[in-house]
């Protein structure tokens, strides 16, 4: 369901306990991850002998797993040539280690630095050793130079990461300031966080991820922070009994919509709906409601008060009903202006304990502390901005809030305490629970408008059918994520309309649920 995403400082952390407390090797750590890796290329060379291999080791342990790498692919017939990056005296421990055995097996090997590329014809396997976790800051020159000329090999050739593609920031994802472009990356253990960055997507190539042994122990007793999100979440949602009744499917009350923007509001009900909601009802002003109720027969509407525009005092007239429902979601297209605001005021004094909030909502509620106060440290409620909407919150650019997601998403819970989405190319998830939870899913098809507006339904559905909020959230970010993803197949140029995603939903639970996938990250190819 999640999936561990360990920091580099994390990992580190496990790899020790493993020799401290459990007297494990690094030698057979790296032995293991070499194997991984080894199978990895087997699987894509049905035969190996005679091909050919560069194997490009670091001054580190990354570069110790191409050692041992380059040992089981000589033992398989591959011309092997091995550049390592320091002097050979200098490498020692478990590097040193496998570095020993590879010169008793007489494996060609070179300098870095000394090493001329022009003279390279065809080669068939470029292995990527250079720099694992332990790189830090940006890349000495040498390295950049290296890099570049694998990228320029792997035009031709197949390129396989050890553990994370040499230049990616092992937090960030990002290039710094460049990085090698893998065919495949083979994660050792677990994926390091900065792979799941959507910085790190076009490098990364396809992702799997192989055990080495660290003892789950360790694990469990020091947890990472962040995890990304995996297809069996879909698991959460059981197979409906044939007599339920639609009581029992959750009851959505939506509260948006304005004249200019009624599509929003719909879109919203149209998620919940195709998640699954047992009803959905929009309660917004009196006229939009009877426009609304005109084209979409499965929507029920409250009209409130006369007329397109919020006034405060039609709260009142929704105040005794809010009981009835599950969930709330409050804010897709409901407009800013102050009778609307006054109207969202009355309804935080009056929350609905489980209540979405999204677009307009967090719109008033970024320009009022006050009201962020009114719902802080709930562990029901929760609020999912696009990177525009949580600019306003810290008085920043979108494009700052996307510089540091994390950060940014890490401030926001410490400060208030709730569970919250952060939408975009790997949305970001953190929740009550200190954690956060990272979208696997990138995708352009999601990147319309609308689309934000049916997450709101999807995930407001969820709460509405007895999950928790957090689960509601994650499980809610993955199903659309996926629904995008599988549109990407029917419309690679995009073109999908918002209400497609919604529309598609019930098809790719039934064609995803129960998908096994084995080590490889769900569509991270
Ligand atoms: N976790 C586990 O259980 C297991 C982990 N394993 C493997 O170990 C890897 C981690 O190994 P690690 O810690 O030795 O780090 P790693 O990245 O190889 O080298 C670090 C060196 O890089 C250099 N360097 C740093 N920054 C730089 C820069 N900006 N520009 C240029 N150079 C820079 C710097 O060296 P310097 O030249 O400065 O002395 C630094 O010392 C991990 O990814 C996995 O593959 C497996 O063996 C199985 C068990
Ligand atoms: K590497």
């Amino acid at each position: 369901m999640y999936l561990p995403l360990p920091t580099p400082q994390e990992m580190a952390a496990w790899d020790k306990r493993s020799m401290d407390d459990f007297d494990l090797r690094p030698e057979l750590l790296m032995e293991n991850a070499s194997r991984e890796a080894f199978s990895q290329i087997k699987h894509r060379f049905a035969d190996l002998a005679g091909r050919s291999a560069l194997l490009f080791a670091g001054p580190g342990n990354n570069g110790g797993d191409a050692f041992a790498l380059a040992r089981h692919l000589w033992i398989s017939g591959v011309k092997v040539m091995t550049l390592h990056s320091k002097r050979l005296k200098e490498y020692d421990g478990a590097s040193g280690y496998h570095l020993s055995v590879l010169r008793k097996l007489e494996v060609p090997y070179a300098h870095l630095s000394e090493y001329n590329f022009d003279f390279i014809r065809d080669v068939d396997i470029i292995v990527d050793g250079l720099l694992g976790t332990g790189f830090t800051g940006e890349l000495r020159q040498d390295y950049v130079d290296w890099i570049k000329s694998i990228n320029k090999m792997g035009e031709k050739a197949y390129v396989i990461s050890l553990d994370i593609p040499s230049g990616i920031d092992g937090i960030t994802g990002e290039p710094s300031p460049v990085a090698v472009r893998a065919d495949d990356t083979v994660a050792f253990e677990e994926a390091k966080l900065g792979l799941m960055q959507p910085e790190a997507r076009e490098y990364v190539g396809c992702l799997s991820i192989k055990k080495i042994g660290i003892p789950q122990s360790i694990k469990h007793d020091s947890p990472p922070e962040h995890y990304v999100l995996d297809v069996d979440i879909l698991d959460r949602l059981v197979i409906p009994r044939r007599t339920m009744h639609k009581g029992e499917g959750g009851h959505v009350l939506v509260l948006g919509g304005s004249q200019a923007l009624s599509g929003a509001a719909v879109l919203t009900c149209l998620g919940a709906l195709r998640a699954g909601a047992g009803l959905v009802t929009l309660a917004c002003p009196a006229d939009l409601a009877r426009q609304i109720r005109c084209g979409w027969p499965e929507i029920m509407t409250i009209p409130l008060g006369e007329g397109f525009d919020w006034r405060r005092e039609m709260f009142s007239q929704l105040k005794d009903e809010l009981p009835r429902f599950d969930s709330v979601v409050v804010g897709p297209g409901m407009g800013r202006d102050d009778d609307t605001r006054a109207f969202f005021c009355d309804y935080l004094e009056n929350v609905h304990q489980r209540t979405l909030f999204d677009a307009d909502a967090l719109y008033f509620l970024a320009g009022d502390d006050s009201l962020m106060q009114r719902i802080s440290r709930s562990s029901e409620v929760i609020l999912t901005p696009h990177p525009g909407e949580m600019a306003r919150f810290f008085h920043v650019s979108a494009a700052q809030i996307n510089q540091e997601r994390s950060r940014f998403v890490r401030e926001f819970s410490e400060k208030y305490n709730v569970n919250l989405v952060l939408k975009g190319a790997s949305t970001l998830i953190s929740g009550v629970d200190r954690h956060f939870y990272i979208s696997p899913f990138a995708t352009s098809n999601l990147a319309v408008g609308g689309s934000g507006d049916v997450l709101a339904g999807i995930i407001g559905s969820l709460m509405a059918q007895s999950l928790s909020t957090l689960d509601a959230a994650s499980l809610g970010v993955y199903w659309h994520g996926l629904a995008g993803k599988d549109l990407e197949n029917t419309y690679p140029f995009r073109g999908n309309l918002a209400r497609e995603i919604a529309d598609i939903l019930p098809g790719v639970l039934a064609r995803y649920k129960g998908k096994k996938v084995g080590d490889r990250v769900f569509f991270f190819c």
